[in-house]
């Protein structure tokens, strides 16, 4: 973080702050944007040119706004400075606004219109049970998988007229439960900042504070990566960044969401938000090495100006990147493990290494396989990773459903009519009991409908024995209500200010239920569930150290859930980190750096990977990269024959070490002692193939229990 600035990034931190103007930084992989912007950010504040609170910053996904908020903890800290304590210095990064732009919008829409919730997968699963009949005459065959209903529900809302009356009626429910797809939070979000006071939460009766510093507070936005912002965001970034100095930093040769449509008229829309455009290049690479580098170029065609030279500014390391073809997918999975043990017996740690993939559905292979042998990993992801896990969404839609019981109990007839519009919860909770059907979700909706009655008072007020269900289904839905009646008993889950208790109180009570998201297939499914339940409490945690006296956690809490999911909770918050081995998409690794990387390619696909998905990949290693499977023109891929033992290379770790401001005392020969050693201890059997890579697993399971991540 103390590095001196090269003179170009020095330019990029010192330019003059100018309201109405834009500075545009391009620059390639590992020629430090990101340290430039974080630099920049920080000289602001120190020159006093704008006040913490003025400046927002602007990223597409969780992990870089993570990576923001760490970097820019760690930069404020770097510097001595007698002026300031540790604590006023984390309290000066706390204020500056870093947001992802759909943690950004659904602030905006929540104080306008109170709680609204982003769709997540659970409710398109109980979306599914209520049309699933329709959708089987639309399909014309049994099966329509979610994703199919998402895509099919994306195009009504482009305006494709087909299958129109179905997806009018899930539209509808939508719209009564205040439940948003992402573009819809988007396209309301933008319609407050055109609108701010207008629709001014008359109905929380708080102000609008967010909606109106985003037009007259913030002085300037950075947009990082702007290369990938999407068409439909173009609208909403346009009214937050009028009249302020706009910042965006990016590389056109890594836009990898070009598939989402064509960005070049949102950078031009942005671009022409102010009439004083300032283009900067920064030139050189700190990141990879000249081998990596090499490679990298190759494969993209470099017809910018700005990146026909990019000075690689570290040494050669020795090793170029490794180009293996495994046509068998274990073959392959051991493969890695092989290498993995090997390298943690030399200076690597597990937080070092990133296994990257092209798909979510590769990288949850790796990772059940990884589970399977209790190798450490953490997935990262755009999105949290808790927050996707149908268990923890039935938790949430419970807690939801709760306040709407809560209300009905103890609210006034205004402000029960407001809850009860939220039908979604209920569907989505009912259709995840054991013993409920489609069909009865269906036939009970219908009549509900029918009378014109909010789903949960219908439940309530209609006589069980009018609901059009058999009586074993009425039985399943008369105990659910006994067991919702226990959650909000004597309206404890709305005095509950103490985070632990409130998270006990639901995952008791959610255990009571006989649904079928909570059973578990085995301990890994357990395991992972735990680790996603403590995400939940550590937001839980940080609702109920902020929230007003006299507001409700619970309420709090699904107020703010998703906007606090991954990365606007401040810093020091955060769980300690593990040793763990990283593994994501190439699309949630963007902006990150790990010195290790397996690039990996899907062996069974005949069509390339794309030019800059490679390149993006590629980028990411510091010193090593193995590209496996890879299939592209410039790869020039051979079977996998024996890859020479990397523990001899006694130049290439010294290189490694210095490289990571590591200890260099990289003994002749001790890498591999400790490999032989650590094989003696797991009786290795070499002439067993699968007995290896079990022995390789233990040695990374070993390895990793010394480690602390620091
Ligand atoms: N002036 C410098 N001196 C030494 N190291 C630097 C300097 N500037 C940046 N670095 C280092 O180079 C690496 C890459 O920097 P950074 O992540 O900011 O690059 P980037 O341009 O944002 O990359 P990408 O486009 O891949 O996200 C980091 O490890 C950073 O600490």
């Amino acid at each position: 973080m103390d590095k001196p600035l090269t003179a170009s990034q020095l330019q990029v931190v010192e330019a003059l702050y100018e309201p109405g103007s834009t500075l545009k930084v391009i620059a390639g992989p590992g020629s430090g944007k990101t340290l430039a912007l974080l630099h920049r950010i920080r000289r602001l504040i120190t020159t006093k040119q704008v006040r913490p609170d003025e400046i927002l910053v602007l990223s597409l996904t969780n992990k870089a706004v993570d990576n923001i908020l760490t970097k820019l903890l760690e930069l404020f800290h770097s510097v001595k400075c007698e002026e300031h304590t540790n604590e006023h210095l984390t309290t000066i990064v706390n204020q500056i606004n870093v947001s992802t732009i759909h943690g950004l919008a659904s602030r905006i829409v929540t104080e306008n219109e109170g709680t609204i919730s982003v769709i997540e997968e659970n409710g398109w699963r109980g979306l599914m049970r209520l049309v699933s009949k329709d959708m089987k005459t639309l399909q014309k065959s049994n099966a329509c998988s979610i994703r199919e209903l998402q895509r099919l529900f994306k195009s009504y809302q482009e305006g494709d007229s087909k299958n129109r009356n179905v997806m009018a009626k899930i539209a509808d429910l939508m719209k009564s439960c205040k439940v948003l797809t992402n573009e819809e939070l988007i396209k309301r979000a933008a319609f407050y900042l055109d609108n701010p006071t207008e629709q001014c939460i008359k109905l929380s009766k708080k102000e609008a504070v967010l909606t109106a510093d985003i037009k007259s507070k913030f002085k300037i936005v950075f947009i990082d990566e702007f290369q990938d912002i999407y068409p439909h965001l173009g609208a909403f970034l346009g009214r937050i960044c009028g009249q302020k100095q706009l910042a965006l930093f990016g590389d056109p040769n890594q836009n990898i969401y070009e598939f989402l449509g064509s960005n070049k008229k949102v950078i031009k829309q942005l671009e022409s938000i102010n009439t004083n455009l300032k283009t900067m290049f920064l030139h050189d690479n700190f990141r990879s090495t000249p081998e990596i580098m090499a490679a990298a170029n190759d494969i993209i065609h470099h017809s910018d100006s700005y990146s026909n030279y990019d000075p690689v500014l570290k040494g050669p390391c020795g090793i170029s990147p490794q180009i293996i073809r495994i046509p068998d997918p274990i073959d392959e999975l051991e493969f890695i493990v092989e290498q993995i043990s090997q390298l943690v017996c030399s200076s690597v740690k597990l937080s070092d290494i990133a296994i990257l993939t092209r798909t979510n559905a590769h990288s949850e292979s790796i990772a059940q396989y990884f589970r399977a042998y209790n190798i450490k990993f953490q997935k990262l992801t755009s999105h949290p990773d808790w927050l996707s896990d149908v268990r923890i969404q039935f938790l949430i839609d419970l807690l939801r459903l709760a306040t709407i019981a809560h209300y009905e109990v103890n609210a006034g007839k205004e402000e029960l009519e407001k809850k009860l519009k939220s039908d979604f919860s209920v569907v989505v909770t009912l259709s995840a009991m054991r013993g409920v059907s489609d069909q009865s979700i269906q036939r009970l909706y219908l009549d509900c409908r029918q009378k014109s009655m909010p789903f949960w008072m219908y439940l309530t007020h209609v006589p069980a024995s009018r609901w059009p269900v058999n009586a074993a289904c009425r039985q399943k839905i008369e105990s659910f209500k006994v067991n919702l009646s226990k959650l909000i008993a004597g309206g404890a889950l709305f005095d509950m200010n103490d985070h632990s208790q409130l998270f006990k109180h639901i995952c008791c009570t959610a255990n009571a239920f006989d649904s079928q998201v909570m059973q578990f297939k085995n301990k890994q499914e357990l395991d992972t569930f735990k680790s996603h339940l403590e995400q939940m409490l550590l937001v839980m945690k940080y609702c109920a150290c902020n929230k007003g006296s006299d507001s409700s956690l619970v309420e709090v809490f699904l107020e703010s859930y998703y906007d606090k999911s991954g990365s606007n909770y401040p810093v020091d918050f955060k769980m300690s980190k593990q040793d763990e081995i990283n593994i994501s998409t190439i699309h949630s690794s963007k902006g990150l750096e790990f010195p290790v990387v397996f690039l990996m390619g899907t062996p069974h696909t005949v069509l390339p990977i794309e030019s800059k998905a490679l390149y993006v990949g590629m980028t990411r290693a510091r010193n090593l990269l193995y590209l496996i499977n890879i299939r592209h023109p410039k790869i020039n891929s051979r079977l996998k024959t024996s890859t020479p033992s990397l523990l001899l290379n006694q130049s290439f770790w010294k290189y490694f070490c210095i490289d990571l401001n590591r200890p260099t005392n990289v003994q002749r020969g001790l890498s591999l002692h400790k490999y032989s050693m650590l094989k003696n201890k797991y009786n290795f059997s070499s002439k067993n193939k699968r007995s290896y890579s079990t022995m390789c697993k233990k040695i990374i399971s070993f390895v990793a229990t010394r480690y602390k991540v620091h």
